[in-house]
């Protein structure tokens, strides 16, 4: 019996709550200072995202921060721009992509960290992980510079990177064929990955297929209006007349609208979680000490993992208090020794003043006994010769006497 369940009506219900939740998306601008980055993407959304002018003067390298609430129609869209400031103006090359580099990380750490929680709250996390990265090319029509080719070889694998020429309304349609042509055959050879627009569904393969075949982009931007017949455009005059910004003939950048906000946002969104974001989880856990297989390739669970490496963990701790009481003990020992021979050292000095100070004593004692007797000897001497002196002066005055 065919029957109606209703399940038919499923997407719908995809539809109302995407619309509820409302969207995200962030946009991550690579280019040099004044590229035309800030007026693409006003020209993009259709809106005056105000943003002031940076200087060409700055040491480093740094990252202009915004986010917007957008709406079209019933639907919301919550905007991360996330633009570079001061690109190509330093001689330092690796200064200047390391910021971006260390940008898109910290964002799926933030990500990863949330992930780990017990109490995780993804319904209000706001998600900035970076879904495409729009790298301005310099329209020299030459070649790319050894600082684009630096930039994005370090994060083609953090991030999907769509090329543009920038400004490409300052150079000529033959000129611009054959700077794309070079463009990506540069790419090709320093082996760097743009993202490709997906050609695995049926209803947009054949659309982006060809779009994989005119990437980079060319692009121009404006927010003027200008004049055509009764028209009013947007685009950028000049004496030979208008080109306008949204004209498929006057450069890609309807195509790039197309391909971004229209077709592929999803898709973007969808790489960024499954393919860069993995990768960053897969080192981080790997770093961790986690893994899926164990050395001889038997399935592990994170149970087995974590009481394996606490385990080790507790067993390196057991090791280093070891380790740690050996070595005091080893001091303590050598302590004892320093200490015990400063004493032996210390009484023997004493001993030897001690004899020192006996035999000082002992010789003074000698020398009081030797002055002593001297002094017995003196008075001694001192009587005898008083006894004399008094015999001689009696004799002196009985022989005056005899003589009267
Ligand atoms: N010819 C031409 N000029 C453009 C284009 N896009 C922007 N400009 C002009 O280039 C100048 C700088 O444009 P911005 O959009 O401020 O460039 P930016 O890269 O955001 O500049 P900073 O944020 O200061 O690095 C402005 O005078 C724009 O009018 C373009 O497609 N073609």
């Amino acid at each position: 019996m065919l029957g109606h369940f209703g399940f038919e009506c499923l997407p719908h219900q995809l539809v109302n709550r995407s619309i509820q939740q409302g969207f995200s998306f962030n946009i991550l601008c690579v280019g040099e200072t004044g590229i035309g980055k800030s007026t693409l993407i006003d020209t993009l959304f259709n809106a005056n995202l105000k943003d002031t002018k940076s200087s060409h003067f700055y040491s480093n390298v740094g990252l202009k921060i915004q986010t917007y609430d957008l709406q079209e129609s019933n639907v919301q869209l919550k905007l991360t721009v996330v633009k570079t400031v001061g690109y190509g103006d330093q001689i330092n090359k690796e200064g200047s992509y390391q910021p971006v580099v260390d940008y898109v990380d910290a964002q799926f750490e933030a990500y990863f960290q949330e992930e780990l929680k017990i109490k995780r709250s993804f319904i209000d996390y706001h998600d900035s992980r970076i879904h495409v990265c729009l790298y301005f090319i310099s329209p020299t029509g030459h070649s790319l510079k050894s600082l684009d080719l630096l930039t994005m070889k370090n994060i083609d694998s953090k991030v999907n990177i769509v090329p543009l020429i920038a400004k490409a309304d300052t150079i000529s349609k033959n000129d611009l064929q054959k700077f794309k042509c070079k463009i990506m055959s540069e790419l090709v050879s320093n082996g760097i990955q743009i993202y490709q627009f997906p050609i695995d569904d049926k209803t947009t393969a054949q659309m982006n297929s060809s779009m994989n075949g005119q990437l980079p982009f060319a692009v121009v931007g404006s927010m003027d209006e200008v004049k055509v017949g009764k028209r009013m455009v947007r685009g950028r005059q000049y004496p030979w007349g208008v080109l306008q910004v949204e004209n498929e003939n006057h450069c890609d950048f309807v195509k790039l609208r197309d391909m971004l906000l229209c077709i592929n946002m999803e898709d973007l969104k969808e790489q960024t979680h499954v393919q860069h974001y993995e990768r960053y989880r897969c080192y981080k856990l790997k770093k961790m000490g986690f893994t899926d297989v164990s050395p001889d390739n038997k399935p592990l669970s994170f149970q087995e993992i974590y009481e394996t490496k606490r385990q080790k963990f507790y067993d390196q701790c057991q090791r280093e208090e070891e380790e740690l009481k050996q070595k005091f003990m080893q001091r303590v020992k050598e302590k004892e020794t320093t200490f015990k021979e400063s004493e032996k050292q210390l009484q023997e000095k004493f001993e030897h003043l001690k004899r020192v100070q006996q035999e000082e004593t002992m010789k003074l004692e000698e020398e009081r006994r030797q002055l002593e007797e001297e002094i017995i000897d003196f008075y001694k001497m001192k009587a005898v010769s008083e006894t004399l002196q008094t015999q001689v002066c009696a004799n002196i005055k009985k022989e005056k006497e005899r003589k009267k």
